[in-house]
């Protein structure tokens, strides 16, 4: 069977600049609009202290990286997976979930996104993470007496060139932080684990070796989700950002040229457009919930992922979105929120 087409105008990632000042995090350009606007709105917004943000994974973990980095004032939940981190802003045990979704390594995380559109959340911010992979261990272990790394998943497959250079085995676990704890409870002394220098410093592990991801340039970008809709910024406050998922009746190239058609003509720029046919891999649809009333879950063998610049409120862009919504199946709108153009890096 032939792979699906994959055209991933992969979002403008691997162009930012890289935001780092004599290691502190500087704030977003266009923190302060979002700051004042939540002063004067009525909802529990990023700024405010106290806001839960569910992460996947351990304290330490890249992800709840992400959720600081976008909420510098929240408390973050651990939760055993993203699903778990969804169900908490659904029950209401947190206010936001963040998501990682996609990396200039790995492409499009469909695992993370597909799960997201089984649900009623919506994007409310993006942020962009620089991910510094390091080699850690037991204090006193040397990178000879190491048999083995843990990891998650994702951290082993970005650092394959150097774990071949260094002759591990290697184990995935639930997420980085998680395969730090694991050494230090089991005092492994023949492990190694692949995490970040923050979570070196949290659990007091040695970092034998940094750097180790095989691209020198990895950023993970992870999107912050939320059970209502935030308060708009004002259109003046800095570029937006607006996310849809479309479904259609397959024809990927003829929907390809219409969609582009619809933004060319109004002059929106796009910023990620991803292809997913998995039934022509020979998986399952995807499963998108429909949130008009009443909500139910759709099955669709034909969807593509939109990013653009524009805010829903724009003219051109509910005009843009009518037109794609003539010619396609199903068209759901995922956020509107401001485009934060940094990439931050706490290394
Ligand atoms: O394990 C972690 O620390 C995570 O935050 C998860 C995760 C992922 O799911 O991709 C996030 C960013 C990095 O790319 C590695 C792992």
């Amino acid at each position: 069977m032939a792979a699906a087409p994959s055209l991933n105008l992969q979002s403008n990632l691997p162009s930012l600049k890289r935001t780092f000042s004599n290691g502190r995090l500087r704030k977003p350009r266009s923190s302060s609009s979002i700051v004042a606007l939540h002063q004067n709105g009525s909802l529990r917004s990023h700024g405010t202290p106290g806001l839960r943000v569910a992460f996947q994974g351990s304290t330490g973990a890249y992800s709840e990286f992400a959720a600081k980095t976008a909420c510098p004032e929240c408390s973050t939940v651990p939760c055993r997976s993203f699903a778990d981190a969804i169900a908490a802003v659904e029950r209401n045990r947190a206010d936001r979930a963040i998501v990682p979704v996609e990396s200039t390594m790995e492409g499009t995380a469909l695992r993370n996104y597909d799960l997201f559109l089984r649900h009623d959340l919506r994007i409310v911010q993006e942020i962009n993470l620089f991910v510094h992979y390091c080699l850690l261990a037991m204090p006193g272990v040397s990178t000879a007496e190491l048999r083995r790394v843990i990891s998650h998943p994702m951290a082993l497959a970005h650092c394959g060139r150097a774990l071949e250079r260094l002759g591990l085995d290697r184990e995935a676990v639930e997420d980085t932080a998680g395969a730090v704890k694991m050494l230090l409870s089991e005092q492994m002394l023949d492990t190694a684990a692949i995490a970040s220098p923050r979570a070196a410093a949290i659990y007091g592990l040695d970092v034998l070796a940094g750097g180790l991801q095989d691209e020198s340039w990895n950023v993970t970008r992870f999107l912050l989700l939320s059970k209502l809709p935030e308060p708009l910024p004002p259109s003046s406050s800095g570029k937006m950002k607006t996310s849809m998922v479309v479904a259609h009746r397959g024809g990927s190239m003829t929907v390809l040229l219409k969609i582009l058609s619809a933004f060319s003509s109004r002059d929106i720029s796009l910023t990620k457009l991803e292809v997913n046919n998995p039934t022509m891999e020979g998986k399952g649809p995807v499963i998108i919930l429909d949130v008009r009333s009443p909500a139910m879950l759709k099955t669709f063998p034909h969807v593509l992922y939109v990013d653009f610049e524009g805010s829903i409120e724009d003219e051109k862009v509910k005009e843009a979105i009518d037109e794609i919504s003539s010619f396609s199946v199903f068209v759901r709108v995922l956020g509107c929120y401001g485009a934060d153009p940094h990439v931050y890096d706490l290394y």
